[in-house]
């Protein structure tokens, strides 16, 4: 068990900045997820880790080990990680155990603690039964652990999941979740888990770290970046919020269309007090559904269309230009039609004029 130290990383490739002085830091036994949109840096981030990358400066290190800086450059099959890609590379002229054995083959184990080793592994992911099959007679969730178990047999200091889930259909995501949660905490393992799922990332991190455009916006705990999104683009990106543009004053949130009116008792300011040029974000679950089209915090609006989820229905609104999505409870969508959304929590950010 090691901790996972990044400090000041860049990666440039071209003109393109993959990574911008990113400082991340996962405790030992603990799993960050890192999420962020398409080209946002993720992957850039864990070839880093893993040694395929190189960085064009910056420290990592695991545990009291410098893996890259002050001159140094671990390669990759000295660095002790295992590493699980979308995509299971399983070799299809192996079996599963000849698979899982293949890390500890390379690292000389002899015959008998080998066999003991997968044998063990096999059973941590349940693969037990499975150990003299042909890859190609597993579905993918099989394949997928048979990954995982050859990236944990020769107990890496660190496992890196590069979207190890995301060709995974659901249920089967959700118990492969529940099984790196499980083996975390039972192997004491240290994980960096990528995904573009924000759902996944909320629901695997201890941590979930937040990139754009190279850049670390936000980490915290799940419930952290839930209830307190410290940027416009997170509260967009991980909450689906919209945001309108304003200014806070005399106490309230008006848009600069006059549509939107706010009082305070409905704002919350995560990145600190805003008087002046503002953003309003709102969540889906900060806005309810009114009869009526007037009110202190309400907004006229026309229901557009909904969609089913399991925390409730989410109504898309029109308002003027903006599109609104109120997240309902149990609304009879037969009643009659709401008229009017009312702000009952929305975050305020700075705004910085062009
Ligand atoms: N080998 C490379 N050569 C040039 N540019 C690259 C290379 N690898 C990545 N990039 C660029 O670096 C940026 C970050 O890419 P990266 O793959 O890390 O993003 P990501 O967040 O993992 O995206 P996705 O979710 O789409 O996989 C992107 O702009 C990408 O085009």
């Amino acid at each position: 068990m090691s901790e996972l130290d990044a400090t000041g990383v860049d990666v440039r490739f071209g003109a393109t900045r993959a990574l911008d002085s990113v400082d991340l830091h996962v405790d030992a036994g603990r799993i960050l997820a890192l999420v962020g949109p398409s080209g946002s840096g993720k992957s850039t981030f864990l070839r880093a880790v893993a040694g395929f990358v190189t960085p064009d400066a910056g420290t990592l290190r695991v545990g009291d080990r410098v893996l890259v800086g002050d001159g140094i450059m671990v390669p990759p099959e000295r660095r002790g990680l295992g590493m699980v890609f979308q995509h299971h590379a399983v070799w299809p002229h192996m079996s599963v155990a000849e698979n899982v054995a293949y890390p500890l083959r390379r690292a000389r184990w002899n015959r008998t603690d080998r066999e003991a080793r997968v044998a063990e592994v096999l059973e941590t992911v349940e693969l037990g039964d499975l150990a003299d099959r042909a890859p190609d007679t597993l579905s993918g969730g099989q394949r997928q652990r048979v990954a995982l178990a050859r990236a944990l047999v020769a107990r890496p200091a660190v496992l890196l999941l590069d979207e190890a889930l995301s060709a995974l259909d659901e249920p089967l995501r959700a118990s492969l979740r529940l099984m790196l949660r499980r083996l975390a905490a039972e192997y004491e393992l240290t994980m960096v888990h990528v995904t573009h799922d924000r759902d996944e990332a909320l629901a695997i991190g201890d941590q979930v770290a937040v990139l754009n455009r190279g850049r670390l916006v936000q980490v915290g705990s799940p419930a952290e970046l839930d209830s307190s999104p410290n940027s416009e683009f997170v509260a967009r990106f991980l909450h689906d919020a919209t945001c309108v543009a304003g200014s806070m004053g005399d106490g309230r949130f008006r848009s600069d269309d006059g549509r939107v009116s706010v009082p305070l008792e409905a704002l919350d300011f995560p990145s600190g007090r805003v008087n002046g040029p503002a953003h309003l974000a709102l969540p889906p679950d900060g806005v309810e559904l009114v009869d009526q089209p007037a009110g202190d915090g309400v907004l006229p609006v026309e229901v557009v269309t909904s969609l089913y989820g399991r925390r409730g229905r989410t109504v898309i609104c029109r308002s003027g230009d903006l599109e609104l999505r109120v997240l309902t409870s149990g609304v009879d969508e037969t009643s009659p039609t709401p008229r009017g959304a009312r702000v009952r929590r929305g975050f305020v950010y700075p705004r910085v004029l062009e």
